[in-house]
């Protein structure tokens, strides 16, 4: 992070495009960013909630639509990111106007906040497992200093290159590691449905406790989350459509396998503890440790966009401070906070973010001068107006028709309402009016 201008200018970096000698990422990066950061201990219990509601061939199904699906609203919003050079922050700013603007990126930081404590806490919980496992500790003090452990190690991340982190480290080295790290697993979960009967388990019917379009709303939860972070590493493309394609295919192999997987743990085995079961499988205490490493990118992914986006609110802090104080403060409510379940937090996050996407989506799509709205006005009241109806319209469908979804319903009523008054606005006659 330290190389970038970002940290070192003294303007407000988060809201300028970025210079085009600082744009570095071909679509192979975007793809093993993706990848890497769509692999996660997180996602595969998401995978697990499925069943038994669903039955396996509806949880597949359903796993890969809302992969393709959500992976496909990333990619849109990194194109927009790679093409303006805008961070997440400035495109909040062209979409809402500078000055409400400020609210969803505060929310935004609260979220990464939120994801960053998460990702410290399965951290720790998992090198506890794992240690617990080899008999190596139990001492009551262990699980304080593996969360400062993970904590040093994020604070030594952040004081890096975060281009240097993702092009010469996640892409040669973590990504490989990975990789074979799930096909392993996946390898022996097979195995296990095998000796079990793999016919039964692929037949196994759903007990219909969760309709279809909910399921796809949990699935699309996940790549969801990331859409406020996308634009931040997006805007170091060369180019849109390989910042497209590379987060496209990363995000959705990553998606589909790791809910898949968790999806197979949980059809073969009686534990509701994934991380156990994962370390009961053979070579699960190495595969389930290269695992927990990768889930570093993550926290340290959440931590770089909330950096982005807090300078974006107080530039006088440069990109690393933020970063600093951020990880500090995580890793403080990390030993404070005990990890609640993940689903509600997930849907509550998926309420704002998927109707505020949907505006952005809507109005700064084929935009030809995107970088000239960050200024234009101080709240776009529209833009506003369709992001609260969208809130409400999401808990509204969650509320009153669960087994609608909400998260594409919202999606539609939010793109279509803004694209149609984009078009509006724009029409010769209201500009003129105006
Ligand atoms: O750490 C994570 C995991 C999912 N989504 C995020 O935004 N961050």
């Amino acid at each position: 992070m330290a190389s970038t201008p970002l940290s070192s200018a003294g303007g407000n970096t988060a809201l300028t495009p970025l210079p085009a000698g600082e744009r570095l990422f071909g679509w192979r990066d975007h793809a093993a960013l993706w990848l890497s950061l769509g692999v996660g201990l997180l996602v595969m219990q998401i995978g697990a909630y499925l069943v038994p509601a669903l039955g396996t061939q509806a949880a597949l199904t359903v796993i890969i639509c809302g992969s393709i699906l959500g992976a496909g609203l990333l990619a849109w919003t990194a194109k927009i990111g790679c093409d303006s050079g805008l961070s997440s922050a400035g495109l909040m700013h062209a979409t809402y106007g500078s000055s409400f603007a400020r609210l969803p990126v505060l929310l935004n930081i609260v979220q990464l906040i939120g994801w960053t404590t998460f990702e410290l806490v399965v951290m720790r919980d998992g090198t506890m497992a794992i240690a617990r496992q080899s008999g190596s500790f139990s001492a009551s003090l262990w699980p304080v200093l593996t969360t400062l452990l993970w904590g040093a190690v994020l604070l030594a991340l952040l004081s890096g290159s975060m281009v240097r982190l993702v092009r010469k480290f996640i892409g040669r080295y973590g990504l490989p590691l990975v990789i074979a790290s799930l096909l392993w697993l996946s390898w022996q979960f097979l195995s296990k449905a095998s000796a079990q009967g793999l016919e039964g388990v692929w037949n196994r019917a759903g007990d219909g406790s969760m309709s279809t379009l909910s399921a796809l709303d949990l699935v699309i939860a996940m790549p969801v989350s990331w859409l406020p972070l996308v634009a931040d590493f997006a805007r170091h493309g060369r180019d849109g459509n390989s910042a497209l394609r590379g987060t496209w295919l990363g995000y959705a192999v990553a998606n589909i396998w790791c809910y898949a997987l968790g999806l197979l743990v949980a059809l073969t085995t009686p534990s509701t503890d994934l991380v156990a079961a994962l370390l009961l499988a053979q070579g699960g205490l190495i595969a389930l440790g290269l695992i927990l490493i990768d889930e570093v990118d993550n926290a340290y992914g959440d931590l770089y966009s909330g950096s982005v986006a807090g300078h974006s609110l107080k530039p006088g802090w440069s990109v690393r401070r933020w970063g600093m104080a951020l990880a500090v403060l995580c890793t403080a409510l990390a030993l404070v906070l005990p990890m609640h379940s993940l689903e509600p937090f997930l849907l509550m996050l998926s309420s704002v973010f998927v109707p505020l996407y949907g505006v952005i989506l809507a109005r700064l799509a084929g935009q030809a001068n995107v970088v000239s709205l960050v200024t234009e006005r101080k709240v776009n009241i529209s833009a506003v107006a369709i992001w609260l109806l969208g809130v409400a319209c999401y808990h509204l469908c969650a509320q009153l028709a669960p087994s609608w979804g909400a998260a594409l319903p919202t999606l539609a009523v939010t793109f279509v309402l803004a694209r149609f008054t984009r078009k509006l606005l724009n029409s010769p006659q209201v500009s003129a009016a105006a």
